[in-house]
């Protein structure tokens, strides 16, 4: 079968591309190694863990905020199998989604294994058995990444794990240990530490969240602490050991000294590497980066070889399923010959623990290595009516400005629903708006969106209102 398109791999830069490509009348077919479509996000990474997060935050909030709200509940209960089950239906709903929207789409789709013959030419092995051959004028590799293992410490999917596996627990862990203090181990630490854990992170790094404004680590170590986290900044993992139910993890701390940490599960969350092995690029001449096992393209996504594209985790960048989608897009249209444009400075990370941290554009640490002169505007949650008429007073944003411009040249906010808050400094900042253009424009009240506008005017002239 003969296409105009290959898309290997279903995540969302995969899917978004081939419907992309199908938009604009391209005939497409797309290759998934696994029975389901959406990748690890859709699998076992994004969606299922806003599932037990949400789930979590319930529980959480009925045993911690309810009697304050006036509302007695008795003999509430953690029915992890119940948690589990809701968050795999969540989970084929949405999968299921993406399955129809291929249909919708009249894109070819085929189970198995991609890998290239020749620069035109991709031999499918099913995992049911069986080969086949399809061939396209463009290739686009979409095959994501998979949690970096530990050489010196490798996990076992059982007691030594990693996100995969900790999506699916049997039981709450009395004491999980984290590796890691990034993304993903807050995430699920803090799932586990509301269902009554004892979560204790180890990070390599003096903060945790260490790439973000360094703001947003500090307030959230102090949100994760009163939630009963404890964090071992400046620790090195030596190794871990299994016996029976128990994992010991040793540590080094900054000062040299051996800690011996004792729990029943211990996650690993050290990064993502791509996942670049098994597609035969030695067959088309593609060598990859040395250091992730990275494929290298240039600024058009095309690799060395003409007409072969890739996009999302296993090219360069931030692993983020929002820019592998917009890669997925840019590449549909630059095969289409239209000539599309990603602002990399601008794609928001977030961080779903609560309350949520959210950033986008330049840190107040680049920033100053970039000599650039700067104003700061910040407001605390604490301040907002809103926020305190929800209970959700952790927090604060803040707004960096060009100090001759007013230009805003970086959000970063930690708080109630930043998640979704932090859209509309993408859209500010994407129009160059400047700190005072958002101060000037009118917030619904009572909302925590008013948070922004007030650190916008404190950046302007140092004229919040409600501080
Ligand atoms: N909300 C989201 O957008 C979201 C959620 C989950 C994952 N992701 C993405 O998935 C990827 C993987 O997430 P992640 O949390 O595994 O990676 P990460 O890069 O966010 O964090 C890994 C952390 O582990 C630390 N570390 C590395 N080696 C260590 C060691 N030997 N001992 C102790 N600490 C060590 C690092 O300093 C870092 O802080 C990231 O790129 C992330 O952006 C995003």
């Amino acid at each position: 079968m003969q296409y105009d398109v290959i898309v290997i791999g279903s995540g969302p830069g995969g899917y978004v591309a081939a419907i992309r490509c199908a938009q604009l009348g391209l005939k497409t077919a797309i290759i998934e190694k696994y029975t389901t479509f959406g990748g690890t996000c859709l699998n076992v990474g994004c969606i299922p863990s806003k599932a037990l997060l949400d789930s979590s935050e319930h529980y959480h909030n009925a045993t911690h905020t309810f009697t304050e709200h006036g509302i007695d509940v008795k003999e509430v209960k953690v029915n992890i199998k119940q948690m589990i089950k809701r968050k795999n239906e969540v989970v084929d709903q949405t999968t299921g989604g993406i399955t129809f929207l291929m249909k919708k789409n009249k894109i070819d789709t085929f189970e198995g294994l991609g890998s290239f013959k020749d620069k035109n030419t991709i031999k499918i092995a099913s995992t049911k058995g069986g080969e086949q051959e399809i061939t396209a004028k463009n290739i686009i590799i979409a095959t994501g990444s998979k949690p970096t293992e530990l050489p010196f410490l490798k996990t076992d999917g059982k007691r030594i794990i990693t996100s995969t596996e900790a999506l699916n627990l049997t039981e709450v862990p009395k004491h999980l240990i984290l590796i890691g203090g990034g993304v993903i181990g807050l995430e699920l630490g803090s799932v586990y530490a509301r269902l009554g854990a004892e979560v204790t992170v180890v990070e390599f790094m003096d903060a945790i969240i260490p790439t973000m404004d360094k703001t947003l680590g500090k307030e959230l170590q102090k949100s994760l602490t009163k939630l009963g986290m404890k964090f071992l900044l400046s620790h090195k993992v030596t190794g871990a050991t299994v016996k029976g139910k128990k994992v010991t993890v040793t540590v080094d701390s900054p000062k040299g000294e051996k800690v011996v940490l004792e729990g029943d599960y211990c996650l690993v969350a050290v990064g993502r590497t791509a996942y670049s092995e098994g597609l035969g690029l030695e067959n088309i001449g593609i060598t990859l980066e040395e250091r992730g096992k990275k494929i290298p393209v240039n600024e058009h996504l095309e690799t060395s070889v003409k007409g072969i594209y890739a996009i999302g985790d296993v090219i360069k960048g931030a692993m983020l399923a929002h820019k592998a989608e917009e890669e997925g897009t840019f590449v549909a249209e630059t095969i289409a010959g239209q000539k599309p444009h990603i602002n990399y400075n601008l794609i928001p990370g977030v961080v779903y623990t609560w309350p949520e941290v959210a950033s986008v554009g330049y840190t107040e640490e680049q920033l100053k290595e970039k000599g650039s002169k700067y104003k700061t505007g910040t407001f605390p949650f604490k301040a907002s009516g809103r926020a305190r008429a929800s209970m959700d007073t952790d927090g604060l944003v803040k707004v960096l400005a060009d100090a001759e411009t007013d230009e805003i040249l970086g959000v970063h906010m930690i708080g109630p629903r930043c998640a979704d808050m932090i859209a509309e400094a993408v859209v500010a900042m994407e129009f160059r708006a400047s700190a005072e253009d958002i101060g000037r424009i009118s917030h619904a009240h009572p909302t925590f969106t008013e948070a922004f506008k007030e650190a916008a005017l404190a950046a302007t002239d140092n004229r919040a209102i409600h501080i």
